[in-house]
């Protein structure tokens, strides 16, 4: 589907969204309330086609869930319930689904195979398959990717370090540890987002992270008990608003519970590091941390980021670069390697699509460079998402900073996580700033 872009709104971007439930958290609550017992209710979860490859999967896998709107009900199996399924279960597009799955499946009693959509079918499962190995798990992938066929068999115990700074790795390794005849520790290359540990110890799980913040020691064979959870708003949604209305003058916009989770909040970190002109007010509840932001335009400033950067803004490192390009001076950005093995080469593709507005950027094996315009001469018109949401909604937000016409290939990607996008734009691009004055 190729979409016309919205330009610059004249006034600016104004008014009030709350964006829709965490991809991370919804994947994990439906996984977590499938291996509980009892019931596990989900509210705001996200019914984007990421996190129903998850529902789908689960269901059959022999899991009752239903589904009203964005409440997800979980009828918990327990954590040996699990029946096979009759077909293969196709992930879509979903990375995070397919290595939290690869983890529960392993060491579940029966054999399971994984397919996916040409992209996911291209990034790395050795990465799960290899320390999930370390357990005696028994994966057969092909040249390293999907098809995968997982024979589930009784896990072992295992100490391993992690080769790739992944939560999706961690979690994996989480799922499997749970089925383990002993306590397991992994040690993470650098922290990455807690959601499952967060979780699992809020289901009945038994599970620390010592103080130094890499190490967790996962308690196996746990009772889980099904919960009633309100999913935050994902701030990696949100993040394409905290962009565009910092970058589009006039601009003044709040987004309302929006999870504030520190392994997260890159975003928020490099915004204000830039001189963004925010404004963070934390709701006091239990459960993950949330809260409202009100995001106003303003002159950003050149930054850098190097690896330890990267784990709390890995999704939004398309934005970052964006940012990049309307700041004074030279960004430069590295340790990202991981963008090279998400939905599309992220690199390459930031690359591609910025040098369509004439963005000064080179390209480096773990990032980017980028030369920072007040104003940008547009080459070529036809942006392209590459299949790549994130990569879509970015040059989707970019558009906003023109004044003259372009489209958007391959527009339908942005269902992958928002399917709700150009609506929450709409709404934001239309309300004036007299209506908030
Ligand atoms: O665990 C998760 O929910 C996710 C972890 C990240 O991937 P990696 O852990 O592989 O970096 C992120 O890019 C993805 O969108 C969601
Ligand atoms: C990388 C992403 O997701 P996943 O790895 O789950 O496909 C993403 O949403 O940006």
């Amino acid at each position: 589907m190729i979409k016309t872009l919205m330009r610059r709104p004249t006034t600016g971007l104004h008014g009030a969204i709350t964006v829709p439930g965490d991809k991370s958290i919804s994947h994990r609550g439906l996984i977590l309330g499938a291996i509980s017992t009892g019931t596990t209710r989900l509210t705001h979860f996200l019914t984007a086609a990421d996190c129903l490859s998850t529902l789908n999967a689960l269901h059959a896998l022999g899991v009752p869930i239903q589904r009203d709107g964005t409440t997800v009900t979980v009828t918990g199996q327990g954590l040996h319930g699990l029946r096979a399924a009759n077909q293969p279960l196709d992930m879509g597009n979903a990375g995070t689904a397919t290595r939290l799955m690869t983890g529960l499946l392993a060491g579940q009693n029966f054999d399971a195979t994984l397919v996916g959509d040409a992209s996911l079918s291209q990034r790395p499962m050795a990465r799960v398959q290899q320390p999930l190995a370390t357990m005696g798990a028994q994966i057969d992938l092909t040249a390293g990717h999907l098809p995968m066929q997982i024979h589930g068999r009784a896990l072992h115990a295992t100490h391993v370090e992690m080769q790739v700074a992944s939560a999706q790795v961690k979690s994996s390794l989480i799922l499997a540890a749970l089925q383990a005849d002993g306590p397991s520790t992994i040690v993470e290359k650098l922290p990455t987002r807690d959601h499952t540990e967060r979780l699992l110890r809020a289901f009945g799980g038994d599970l620390t992270t010592a103080a130094d913040g890499h190490t967790i020691t996962v308690q196996p064979q746990p009772h889980l008990t099904g919960q009633n959870i309100t999913v935050p708003g994902d701030v990696s949604s949100a993040a394409f608003f905290l962009t565009a209305a910092s970058i589009v003058p006039g601009s003044q916009i709040t987004l309302k519970d929006v999870g504030l989770n520190p392994t997260r909040t890159g975003i928020i970190d490099v915004l204000q590091r830039m001189g963004g002109h925010l404004d963070i007010r934390p709701t006091d509840q239990p459960g993950e941390p949330l809260g409202d932001i009100t995001v106003s335009a303003a002159q950003l400033h050149s930054i850098k980021l190097t690896a330890a950067d990267i784990p709390a803004v890995i999704d939004e490192l398309p934005l970052v670069a964006l940012l990049a390009a309307t700041a004074d001076g030279v960004s430069e950005i590295s340790g990202a390697e991981e963008l090279r093995v998400k939905e599309t080469d992220r690199i390459a593709t930031i690359v591609t699509e910025l040098r369509k507005l004439g963005v000064q950027i080179t390209e480096k094996p773990d990032g980017f460079i980028i030369d920072g315009r007040p104003t940008w001469r547009v080459t070529d018109a036809q942006f392209d998402s590459h299949g790549d949401h994130r990569i879509g909604m970015m040059m989707a937000i970019a558009a906003l900073r023109l004044t003259t016409p372009t489209t958007l290939a391959d527009a339908g990607a942005i269902n992958i996580s928002y399917p709700s996008f150009f609506d929450d734009l709409t709404h934001l691009t239309t309300e004036t700033e007299a209506t908030h004055a």
